[in-house]
């Protein structure tokens, strides 16, 4: 009976892991599930990125699980540091694609778990802190949900990207950015009424939003063929995910070429450089057969927008704006209005509460 009831369990607890489908409530849900199973016992998620030009790995802390309270770590980034021993052990799990197994000094044990993508590659590991060794049932069992979890991730990354270029889809775009802008308004709503006049250095991270577009891309298709037009848009795509922006950065395709990058920056002039960068990176490129291949770039900070469709409106007045001017340029939605280059759109209602769905 009570073999049954554990498997019952079990099953009930994969089926909530697989209702998910936003990353982070996804990490949540497999700790939750590996507490109650392992009641009381210490549980912490890691990302491993792997830089191909150093030729190693970085780890960061995902999420975690501790006296059977769950924390996800953009909640509490402070977490990230660990000791030099579990990067070892972790470094172990990756290098040598299995669970590895360590003793601690004071004779608890920290077994680490990896988890592998769709390729094989290593892009998470689990480590279980624990008094006694799991036997080998239970570490079974961990590595079984680990992998069901590490499926139904690749799924939904498969679903959520473009087939052409890889880059994550407009739907996905959406829902990014009103997650933005919840977070942004629940930042702002702890302010204090005297601090709302400098309301934006109380954001605790700032996000911006560039729309990017290939400049006069209708007659790279004109002269050379659509085939060849899709092309540039994979060359485009790719020149913009290898190193133009940081790991943690977004980039979409919003349309036909069109896409656009979400990404974090304290300062917007620390924005505007990475939008300028990645402006650069494409028109020094030499494309095969064609010459000056070039992107223009409106940005805006997502702050304290109405929705996601403001959002992009806001961008796309400064993209207009750039290809005015004579496009290969990069401008800030903001700076337009303030210096009058553009103008302020009428105020849809005089109701200043946020409104997302
Ligand atoms: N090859 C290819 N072309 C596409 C795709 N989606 C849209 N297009 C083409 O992209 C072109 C966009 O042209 P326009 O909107 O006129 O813009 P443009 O020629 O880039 O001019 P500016 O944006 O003003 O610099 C059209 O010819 C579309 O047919 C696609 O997936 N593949």
């Amino acid at each position: 009976m009570s073999h049954r009831c554990n498997s019952l369990r079990i099953i009930d607890n994969l089926a909530e892991i697989t209702s998910h489908h936003d990353r982070q409530v996804l990490e949540k849900s497999l700790l939750k599930t590996l507490n109650e199973l392992f009641p009381g016992q210490s549980m912490r998620l890691f990302r491993v990125r792997h830089h191909q030009r150093q030729d190693d790995q970085e780890v960061t802390l995902l999420a975690f699980c501790v006296n059977d309270v769950i924390v996800s770590s953009d909640e509490n980034p402070s977490l990230n540091q660990e000791s030099v021993w579990l990067h070892e052990i972790m470094s172990d799990a990756v290098k040598q694609g299995g669970i590895q197994v360590r003793q601690a000094e004071d004779g608890s044990n920290h077994i680490a778990y990896p988890a592998f993508d769709s390729h094989g590659d290593i892009f998470a590991v689990l480590v279980h802190h624990c008094q006694q060794q799991p036997d080998s049932a239970s570490q079974r069992l961990i590595h079984g949900i680990l992998r069901v979890y590490a499926n139904y991730l690749a799924l939904i990354d498969k679903s959520q990207r473009d087939k052409l270029t890889n880059l994550y889809n407009r739907e996905t775009l959406d829902e990014q950015i009103t997650k933005i802008l919840v977070k942004q308004s629940d930042d702002l709503n702890k302010l204090s009424v005297s601090a709302v006049d400098s309301r934006r250095r109380h954001y605790a991270v700032r996000y911006w939003l560039g729309l990017v577009d290939i400049d006069n891309f209708k007659r790279i298709n004109d002269t050379y063929g659509h085939l060849f037009g899709d092309e540039v848009l994979i060359l485009v795509a790719r020149l913009m995910t290898s190193g133009a922006i940081r790991d943690d950065d977004l980039i979409f395709r919003y349309g036909g070429e069109e896409f656009v990058v979400l990404l974090k920056a304290a300062q917007e002039s620390d924005a505007q450089q990475a939008f300028e960068r990645l402006r650069r990176i494409v028109s020094a490129h030499v494309f095969p057969q064609i010459d000056g291949v070039t992107v223009s770039i409106g940005f805006v900070e997502v702050a304290d927008q109405v929705s996601p469709a403001d959002v992009l409106g806001q961008a796309d007045d400064a993209l207009y704006y750039a290809k005015q001017q004579g496009r290969d340029q990069v401008h800030n939605y903001q700076q337009l209005v303030t210096g009058g280059k553009i103008a302020i759109p009428p105020p849809v209602n005089n109701d200043s509460s946020l409104e997302l769905f």
